[in-house]
């Protein structure tokens, strides 16, 4: 049995007090944004006019379809794939393995979608249940991490996480004991982390989309524009599922409520928020706006691709030709560190381009509320407090040669701003 690893590593979120908050704000934020969209003000500080009553959230037909939806991924996921990728060396020296067919299990759920509508299937049904089904992704989101908390008793110390094993119960359920929880080839937060959430996310985008037009005839040109981009950026992640295996939430992060209730609930249900804003706040946007939005989407993809894509082809062979002739620093550790090309700009660049699009995804949606905003207000904060957590931790990786990268790339984000 996993003793508990004592107060080593420093308290993060604020400790067991701000992990208690954040357990009960989440959720609280989640439903209060699903409640200002539908409602006519839109206002992202109001309290909702009313609470919805228990019979407003629980719906046994929402339950059903949740739990047939978790299947269908987890069934996806299980399916032969191209590739089998290897993820980074843990503590014992191992390295787990990871299917690569996330692609794969959007394309098919995209076809069994289509076949299920030519068969007669609402998909324009599914924004009058998004309430039951928000409360049912986080009833599942609580038992689940009570499941993976109960888990890690079981698990052998080389398995927990830096952080999330503190001693503290509410601290350790918020943050997650263990590293790569998995049962057989199962890896639990790998799955999650792509799978339902994601696809879940632009399914609720199209079945948006088609609500609004068989409300208004056709859809609008800014329900177009926050479907294409969401759907890209999805589609992105997806197609480079293998690059999931080097960020902080697999290497570093224990998997417990803030992932698992961040991965199945928080992205499907609030990152819809621009095109559930739409579809009742129709918002007119002309060709020569929308063609500017396109624009700043591009800038921001291209930068986000690019950064994340030269970092990882540098992670996995640092001779390849097209990072072999960019700067770098040595390390103590063996490993370098880039100081030209994309992240010779700033120490975050793949932030940088999400940022961008953040923004793009919310300027369709007009300059009078400030509800469709809030992805672009939560993700800045959720950024610059990442990014400070990992400059932690490569400080404390990289000692001096951090330091001296820190000295030739002086801004962690924006050029000259932050
Ligand atoms: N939409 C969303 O809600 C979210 C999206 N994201 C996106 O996920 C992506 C991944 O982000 P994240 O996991 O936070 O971090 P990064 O992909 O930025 O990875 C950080 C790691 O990269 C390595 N690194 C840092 N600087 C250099 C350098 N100069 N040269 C080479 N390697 C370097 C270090 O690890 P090492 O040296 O060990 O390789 C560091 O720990 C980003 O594009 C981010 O925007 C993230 C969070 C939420
Ligand atoms: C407020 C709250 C509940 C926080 C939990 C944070 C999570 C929602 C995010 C942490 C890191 C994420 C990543 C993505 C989605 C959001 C979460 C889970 C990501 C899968 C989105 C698509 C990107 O291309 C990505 C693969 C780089 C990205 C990885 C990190």
């Amino acid at each position: 049995m996993a003793p508990p690893q004592g107060p080593r590593a420093p308290l993060e979120f604020g400790g067991p007090l701000g992990a208690a908050a954040l357990l009960l704000l989440l959720p609280a934020t989640m439903f209060h944004l699903l409640l200002a969209a539908r409602s006519g003000p839109a206002r992202l500080l109001s309290p909702p006019a009313s609470l919805p009553g228990l019979e407003a959230l629980w719906s046994p037909r929402a339950l059903l379809l949740w739990l047939a939806w978790l299947g269908l991924q987890a069934a996806l996921y299980l399916l032969p794939a191209r590739k089998v990728a290897e993820g980074q060396e843990l503590k014992d020296k191992s390295r787990l393995r990871y299917p690569i067919n996330g692609f794969q299990a959007l394309v098919l759920t995209a076809l069994l979608v289509g076949l299920g509508v030519s068969a007669g299937l609402p998909l324009a049904a599914l924004p009058e249940m998004l309430l039951p089904l928000a409360f049912v992704a986080t009833l599942t989101a609580f038992i689940f991490s009570l499941f993976l908390y109960m888990k890690a008793q079981v698990a052998p110390v080389s398995a927990l996480a830096p952080g999330g094993n503190s001693g503290n119960p509410i601290y350790d359920f918020f943050l997650g004991r263990e590293l790569n929880p998995r049962i057989c080839f199962f890896d639990f937060k790998y799955f999650c982390e792509l799978r339902p959430g994601l696809i879940g996310w632009v399914l609720i985008n199209l079945a948006l989309l088609v609500k609004e037009a068989e409300l208004r005839g056709s859809p609008s040109l800014a329900m177009w524009l926050v479907n294409g981009f969401q759907l890209l950026y999805v589609g992105d992640a997806l197609w480079h599922e293998e690059a999931i295996l080097t960020t902080m939430d697999i290497t570093h992060d224990g998997f417990g409520f803030m992932l698992a209730f961040g991965d199945i609930a928080w992205v499907p249900f609030t990152y819809s928020l621009q095109a559930q804003f739409l579809l009742r706040h129709p918002q007119p946007l002309g060709l020569p706006m929308a063609s500017a939005i396109c624009l700043i989407n591009a800038i921001g993809y291209y930068i986000f691709r690019g950064a994340n894509s030269q970092k990882n082809t540098f992670r996995k062979n640092p001779s390849d030709p097209r990072v072999a002739g960019l700067e770098t620093i040595s390390t103590a550790t063996g490993r370098k560190l880039l100081v030209s090309g994309w992240w010779g700009m700033v120490r975050h660049p793949n932030y940088l381009g999400d940022l961008i699009m953040a923004l793009a995804w919310s300027l369709p949606c007009g300059v009078s509320h400030l509800l469709p905003y809030f992805y672009l207000l939560y993700f800045t904060a959720l950024l610059v407090h990442r990014e400070a957590r990992d400059e932690r931790q490569c400080l404390q990786k990289y000692g001096l040669a951090w330091q001296e990268y820190c000295r030739r790339v002086p801004y962690r984000i924006m050029p000259y701003i932050y």
